[in-house]
Parts: structure tokens; sequence; C-alpha cells
């Protein structure tokens, strides 16, 4: 397997189709030609950077960050991406951004393009174009707002609606740490789940808990559908009921 350049920063390249977001209600990222070419459902990049800060990698993947507007999607990025969070005043995220990450899995360099959308209802059309090109999405809600639980419903309608039909999806119930205020219980995250047939975890971008594993768990999932290896068997749903901490501990 040849390796290749992971350009930290660059602009996301194939999505939508058309080459560009249309240029309406676009945000932080600069979008420009496609620099990266899909083949056989892995990214392949046809254009490596030469960034003195760009990372080796062999496989790449395009993770897709959704839920409402406020559940924490920026500040999961954030925590994933630089072990840091975002305190202070929330800033809504315009349109779309994304970061890029390389994570070793088993061995292998797999480069993960998480987009970041913007959960506002207005930037629904920017979103929606999207979909298409995600190989996974982490649907968000926040145990401290009951309507962004209760929206998880509309968000799957959508997913099913745009998304590919065997993109990996998996539930994400963040701020886990805001026990005072907490609204909706793990058990109901759980419920919810197990009727989707989908992962689930709760974590915290404040505290970092499970962050990371779920960042891992989606890129092993893809890892090992790209490498179509039938001598290692990966199920998604063990993997994480197995490396799951609790919201009561403190897995970074
Ligand atoms: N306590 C706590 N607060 C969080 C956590 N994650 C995010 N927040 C706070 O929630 C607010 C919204 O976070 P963002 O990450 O900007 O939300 P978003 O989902 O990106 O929102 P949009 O960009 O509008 O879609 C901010 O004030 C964050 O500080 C968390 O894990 N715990
Ligand atoms: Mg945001």
């Amino acid at each position: 397997m040849s390796r290749k350049k992971a350009a930290k920063g660059k602009a996301p390249n194939s999505s939508p189709s058309a080459g560009s977001p249309g240029g309406k209600g676009v945000g932080k990222a600069a979008w420009s030609s496609p620099s990266i070419v899909q083949m056989n459902g892995v990214v392949h990049p046809s254009r490596p950077s030469i960034s003195s800060s760009s990372e080796f990698y062999d496989i790449a993947f395009k993770v897709m960050l959704v839920g409402d507007s406020g559940v924490g999607k920026t500040c999961l990025l954030v925590r994933f991406k630089d072990g840091a969070f975002l305190a202070g005043s929330f800033i809504s995220t315009v349109g779309i951004d994304f970061r890029n990450k390389v994570l070793t899995i088993d061995g292998v360099k797999v480069k993960l393009q998480i987009w970041d959308t913007a959960g506002q209802e207005r930037f629904r059309s920017v979103t929606h174009a999207y979909y298409r090109d995600a190989h996974a999405l982490l649907l968000l809600y926040d145990v401290t707002n009951r309507s962004s639980f209760d929206n998880i419903q509309a968000w799957l309608t959508e997913i099913h609606e745009y998304a590919q039909q065997d993109v990996v999806l998996m539930l994400l119930g963040n701020k886990a740490d805001a026990t005072h205020n907490r609204v909706v219980k793990r058990e109901d995250g759980e419920k919810l789940a197990k009727e989707f047939g989908v992962p689930f975890m709760e974590t915290s971008a404040r505290s970092g808990l499970n962050v990371e594993l779920a960042f891992t768990a989606v890129a092993k999932e893809l890892k090992h559908r790209s490498m179509k290896d039938s001598s290692e068997k990966f199920k998604l749903h063990e993997y994480v009921n197995k490396e799951m901490k609790g919201a009561g501990c403190c897995r970074t």
C-alpha cells in the first residue's frame, strides 16, 4: 500500500459533487478545486500537499458531524483534533467547516476528513449537499436539551433521504459532564439507538469523555470495510460496547 500525505487545513475536495457548495451559506472553510477523488468508497489524494504540517496516510474517509445547533459538534471536533475545549461564548457554525486528523489503526494510517456542519435550519440545504459523499455520520444530541433529543428522529429521516445507504452511523449524547442540567437519561439514548440499530455512547467535549473512542470506532469500522479482510472480524456495536465508559467515568 502506498502512503499518501494529508494536507492539514486545506480545502475539502469533491463534495458536493458539483465541486463547490454553490457559494451559498458557506462559512469558515475555503473551498477550492477538487484535490481528492473518490474510488471504491475510499478517498485518495490526487494532488498531495507539500505543506510542512502534512502527515502521511494510507486511506482516507469523510466523516460528518450532524445534529441541532448548540449540541456541541464544533466543540467535539476541536476536542478530538486539538485536545482542547472551546469555553466561552457560543459561536454557531456558518455553513460547513472541516478538519483533518490521521489515526493509526492496526498499523494503517487512516485519515479522517471531518466535516463540521451548521445545525441551524437555514443552512440545511448546504448540509444536504454533503451527505452523499460522507462515509460516516456522527449524529449528536445534547443531554441538557430535550428538543435536540426529540429531533433525532427527524435527523435520521434526513440521513436516510440524503446519505449513502451503507453510511456508518453513530448516535452521540453530548455534554454528559453537565450532570446538573441533564434532562435526557442515558437509558433514553440507549433505547432510541437500539430502536434504530445504531451504536450509541455519551460524550463530553468538555471533559473529553469518549471523544477519542467515537472517532476511533468509526475509523476502525471504515478501515475494516475498505480492507475487506475477512480474517479479521470487526463489529462496531461490540467494539463500542466493550470500550465505552459511562458518563460517571472519564475516558479521554
Ligand atoms: N458542558 C458542556 N458544554 C458543551 C459541550 N460541548 C459544547 N458545549 C457548549 O455548547 C455550546 C455549543 O457548542 P458548539 O460546539 O458550538 O455547538 P454546535 O453543535 O457546533 O452548534 P452549531 O454550530 O450552531 O450547529 C457552546 O457554548 C459550548 O461551550 C460539552 O461537552 N459540555
Ligand atoms: Mg458548530
